[in-house]
């Protein structure tokens, strides 16, 4: 059984000292968040069921548990980190970890969290120092397994297969690696990202580390949104061509139709789970520093039982990073990609004791595993009108903060 207190605490600053240089724990937007440290619980799945494995197990562990959390903010109380894989074969475990202790803060106000599965009282874990994030690794991004003209023909492929019917729209990922040190501090990468994307979930959970703009899913209070991004153009060099830019973006037909089915795909997963589900018949244009996305945010009211792993569960994987209709895109990314994506393109958060938790796509990130090996992929939606060329510029937008918090 786990015992688990939280409580407030003067605030500490900074979140990200807190974290472990080697296996950082982090959930951070605009500062705010939490940062876990040590392992008291790792829990591991894998096969077609991994998500919802997990959503019944996280229900059993937090019924069980022994929550003293007078706190009550996104993040406090029992929380776990999570990280699944893509693909239902893939050879990447997905874990939940709670960690032994949780510095976060919320709207100004900041807490502490002790977590055990010591049996009756809880032993005093004295709170952390906060260490000073060590030098940035520097390394250059290489393309992997798809080189650029492999990866023009595997688009080109895809083309070919949309425009003869069999799908409507898919995913094409390439990956790139880099070497950093072994030892090296992989906060400083977090902190990189979380300085250049501040707008956006910067996570590391289990060796994955990213600055990802999609909401999967953020559930508070019986209330939850997701926000779907789909249909993407680069910024512009000045302030008129980035306006054009955005403009071209929210008229192009094969955008919109891109990001529709994205919308449909998010629409039709939620239902089951929702009294209500609400989404502007438009989406806005998203201002990233490195790209304009087309977005829509879609509002639910949950029902009874769903927490935020079951509609994680029936959210993915998404048209935006799979295609459309599901299975067809699925089976297309399998046969044409050559690699695993890993937990590329796939749900990372936290979930806390009550089912509220908050989720995003993994994009714009990087597995980086003990011996320094650093991966990312970034892919684009390809529908009957793609250009290969102008997907792959994408590919190298979405490579940016990663390759930018390298160089
Ligand atoms: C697949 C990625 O991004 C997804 C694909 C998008 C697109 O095709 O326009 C936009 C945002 C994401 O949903 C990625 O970043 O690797």
């Amino acid at each position: 059984m786990l015992r688990v207190v939280t409580e407030t605490v003067p605030d500490p600053g900074p979140l990200l000292p807190y974290a472990e240089p080697g296996t950082p724990l982090v959930a951070l937007r605009r500062g705010d968040g939490i940062v876990g440290v040590g392992e008291t619980l790792r829990l591991e799945y894998r096969g077609p069921d991994r998500i919802a494995e997990a959503a019944a197990q996280w229900r059993s562990v937090s019924d069980l548990a022994h929550v003293d959390d007078p706190v009550r903010r996104p993040g406090s109380g029992l929380v776990a980190f999570g990280t699944f894989a893509f693909a239902d074969d893939s050879g990447a475990t997905s874990t939940l970890i709670v960690p032994e202790l949780i510095i976060g803060r919320h709207e100004g106000v900041s807490w502490v969290t002790r977590l055990s599965v010591e049996q009756g009282g809880l032993e005093p874990v004295s709170t952390p120092l906060p260490r000073p994030i060590g030098e940035r690794p520097r390394a250059t991004l290489a393309a992997s397994s798809l080189s650029r003209d492999a990866f023009m023909g595997v688009v080109s492929e895809a083309l070919t297969r949309i425009r003869g019917g069999e799908l409507e729209k898919v995913v094409i990922a390439r990956d790139a690696t880099a070497r950093i040190p072994a030892d090296s501090d992989r906060r400083a990468l977090v902190d990189e990202l979380a300085q250049a994307y501040p707008d956006c979930l910067t996570f590391a959970v289990d060796g994955l580390v990213g600055a990802s703009p999609e909401t999967l899913v953020n559930v508070h209070a019986r209330e939850a949104s997701a926000r779907v991004l789909a249909g993407s153009t680069a910024r512009g060099a000045n302030a008129a061509d980035d306006a054009a830019a955005a403009a071209t973006l929210a008229t192009s037909t094969k955008d919109l139709d891109e990001h529709a089915f994205a919308v449909q795909s998010v629409l039709q997963s939620l239902r089951p789970h929702a009294r209500a589900v609400t989404a502007s018949e438009l989406p806005f244009t998203l201002k990233l520093p490195n790209l304009w996305h087309l977005a829509t945010d879609v509002a639910i009211e949950l029902g009874e039982q769903s927490s935020a792993l079951d509609l994680v569960a029936a959210l993915h994987p998404t048209a935006a990073v799979a295609g459309s209709p599901t299975a067809d895109a699925l089976a297309l990314i399998a046969a044409l990609e050559p690699f695993d994506r890993g937990r590329y393109a796939a749900p990372v958060g936290w979930i806390d004791q009550d089912g509220d938790g908050e989720w995003v796509i993994a994009l714009r990130c990087a597995t980086v595993d003990a011996d320094g090996l650093l991966t990312a992929h970034a892919g684009a939606g390809i529908v009957a009108d793609s250009d290969p060329e102008a997907e792959l510029a994408e590919t190298r937008m979405k490579f940016r903060p990663i390759a930018d918090a390298l160089r």
